[in-house]
């Protein structure tokens, strides 16, 4: 989508994306393009199947951030694609959030190239006309969070999973665009309660106050997403797709307009010697886990 891809020039990001459509593209082509991801698109449904395949956690590094840009602007161009299912190839974790092995003492050049990837990451998902859904088939902390926020529908699975964003807790102040989809999606009271307490939620919880739309047994999660999916693409693309940017369009533009001074903050925050301190001690804190 042409203005998917003007967003995406705008933000910096994706320079190696091709200008032209790349329509035709194959089963195969998806299938072998990424090393993070499967990509899978079923040209008689019409329906892709994006799937985070990054093991043990699907935590997020930078360049996982850029396939799954990558591969939703190619699914947004493609004619034979309507529908984009996320889900993940890892039992019980959709995704556990930025990788925080790559912001521990990153450079600043680097952490660049990060943070703009994540912007990249969302506003392709956030912004694309096709339809898009989450399949939340466990944990989904932070940036796990903000993919399912990014998509139209969220189903996620019943069971000790967790799903929210923690910053705060982690001794990091939220930021703008991430604040602006949480509240458009479970309003201003829960916004300024969950985002202050960085509270993570069980799926019942996500349910009660919208950050999910359904939540079911976790054999069922990706059949009822796809359930769901069948009856989304019906719906004459156009008419639908054209009012999912009207709904959408602000939150592109201001994202696009304040992305590097987006940049500015976070790269202050995360590379300060304090929060790097709590990543750190955070890191440690997940190998003691580990090893136990
Ligand atoms: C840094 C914050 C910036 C905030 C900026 C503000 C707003 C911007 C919006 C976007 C920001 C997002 C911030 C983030 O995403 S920060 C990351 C937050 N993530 C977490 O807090 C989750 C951490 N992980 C867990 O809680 C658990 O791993 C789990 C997902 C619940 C799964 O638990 P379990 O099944 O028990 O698996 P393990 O804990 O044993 O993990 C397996 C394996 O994976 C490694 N790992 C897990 N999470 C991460 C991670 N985020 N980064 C890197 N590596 C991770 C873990 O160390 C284990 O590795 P080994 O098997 O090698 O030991």
């Amino acid at each position: 989508m042409a203005c998917i891809q003007k967003t995406l020039r705008g933000l910096g990001v994706l320079r190696q994306l091709p200008r032209e459509s790349t329509v035709n593209q194959t089963y195969c082509r998806y299938a072998s393009s990424y090393k993070y991801l499967q990509v899978d698109l079923d040209k008689k449904t019409k329906v892709a199947h994006l799937t985070l395949a990054r093991k043990p956690a699907n935590s997020l590094n930078c360049d996982m951030m850029k396939e799954i840009a990558m591969a939703t602007n190619e699914l947004d161009q493609d004619r034979d694609c309507k529908g984009i299912i996320i889900n993940s190839c890892v039992p019980n974790i959709f995704s556990a959030g930025l990788d925080l092995t790559e912001l521990y003492q990153a450079k600043e050049l680097f952490f660049q190239d990060f943070w703009r990837s994540l912007q990249a990451m969302f506003s392709t998902i956030y912004g694309t006309k096709v339809v898009t859904m989450a399949a939340i088939e466990g944990h989904a902390p932070a940036a796990g969070c903000i993919i399912a926020l990014a998509t139209d529908y969220r189903v996620m699975s019943e069971g000790k999973f967790n799903i929210g964003l923690n910053e705060s807790m982690l001794g990091i102040p939220m930021n703008f665009w991430v604040k602006d989809a949480f509240i458009a999606t479970c309003g201003q009271r829960e916004g300024e309660r969950a985002l202050q307490l960085g509270q993570m939620f069980i799926p019942s919880t996500a349910l009660q106050i919208g950050l999910v739309d359904e939540v079911v047994p976790q054999e069922l999660t990706l059949p009822t997403v796809q359930k769901h999916m069948k009856q989304w693409v019906k719906v004459p693309g156009g008419a639908r797709g054209l009012t999912k940017s009207l709904i959408r369009q602000q939150a592109m533009d201001n994202l696009k307009a304040k992305a590097d001074e987006d940049l500015l903050i976070m790269t202050r925050h995360m590379l300060s010697q304090p929060i790097q301190n709590t990543i750190g001690a955070y890191l440690e804190n997940m190998t003691k886990k580990s090893k136990r």
